[in-house]
């Protein structure tokens, strides 16, 4: 089932299109990435499927409801606020019972307990949130967004600013939340953290989604050869000129470097012919490496500069 659908997406600002025409869908339970450089479009992307910002034109379905509706189903879904929208005077636990009434959930005082121990805030549900640091007010907004169990969650940059055991903990609560069904739509300028708990990718670009798919099928999409590394052990030197002279005569390029060859390839179908040749050259082989194409790779693509 369908969590958010997206069509023909876009907004105009007084002297900027910010968002261009943009359509996807995201699948119950999947965590979707978007990502793009400052200025791309994500926040206002996000700002406007979480109700914030008013598209200006296009249509937007969540939960199966019509964005005209939106209002019938805002307790079903949570938003992580702008870093501004916090009450300084109040406690944590103020914050959370405050913004449980405003959301119309009534969520009890152990659980919203509960929702600040899960984002690291357990020591502070007594302490003014005009004393919280940057992260700190972070992870209150991701507690926020997840009072009233919500089945969709969007998340804008939810890890930017929390220190790397922080940023951790809230990766494994996105990941834990998602294998409990939910569905998140996050932004971020972490790739690792997107390669590490995201389902599927839309790299967005002045507007545009320019990418989209799992990981896999941007890898797959991005690569135009095959590299692998084979660490080898050659009996003797002229058995290792042999088969790398049949090497050459297989691949794109060899470059060895002993006891490493590097191999650039057409196809994957070759591996086997190449541990084939191997063997009938008493070469041992020890490891066969295969470059992973990362989703920087992925990003820094030239037709995104
Ligand atoms: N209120 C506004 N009025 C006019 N232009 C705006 C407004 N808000 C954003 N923009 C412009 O729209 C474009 C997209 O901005 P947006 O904040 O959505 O980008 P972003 O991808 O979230 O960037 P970042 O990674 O820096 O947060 C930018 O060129 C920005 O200057």
């Amino acid at each position: 089932m369908k969590a958010l659908i997206v069509n023909q997406l876009s907004k105009e600002y007084k002297t900027k299109k910010a968002v261009d025409d943009i359509s996807f869908s995201l699948e119950t339970g999947e965590v979707f990435a978007l990502l793009g450089r400052n200025g791309a479009g994500k926040s206002t992307t996000i700002n406007m499927l979480s109700g914030i910002l008013t598209p200006t034109s296009g249509t937007i379905e969540i939960l199966n409801t019509p964005y005209r509706h939106m209002n019938k189903i805002k307790q079903r879904i949570g938003v992580l606020p702008d870093n501004s929208n916090y009450y300084n005077e109040m406690t944590a636990i103020q914050h959370m019972k405050f913004f449980a009434r405003v959301k119309g959930v009534s969520a009890r005082k152990d659980s919203l307990v509960d929702l600040l121990e899960s984002v690291g805030l357990g020591e502070d549900l007594g302490r003014k949130v005009g004393q919280f640091s940057l992260g700190m007010r972070k992870k209150l907004g991701i507690a926020q967004a997840l009072i009233g169990s919500p089945e969709l969650i969007f998340l804008d940059e939810p890890t930017s600013t929390l220190d790397v055991e922080s940023a951790l903990q809230i990766r494994q609560l996105i990941s834990t939340l998602a294998s409990q069904g939910i569905t998140i739509f996050m932004t971020s300028h972490n790739l690792e953290e997107i390669e590490r708990i995201c389902d599927r990718v839309a790299i967005l670009n002045h507007g545009k989604i320019e990418k989209m798919g799992t990981l896999e099928q941007l890898r797959e999409a991005h690569t135009r050869s095959i590299n692998i590394t084979i660490k080898y052990q050659a009996s003797d030197q002229s058995q290792e000129s042999l088969w790398l002279d049949r090497l050459q005569q297989m691949a794109g390029a060899v470059q060895c470097k002993t006891p490493y060859v590097e191999i650039e390839l057409d196809e994957e179908e070759v591996i086997p012919e190449i541990v084939q040749t191997a063997v009938e050259c008493k070469i041992r082989i020890y490891s066969i490496e295969r470059e992973r194409v990362s989703l920087e790779n992925i990003f820094l693509d030239e037709k995104l500069a």
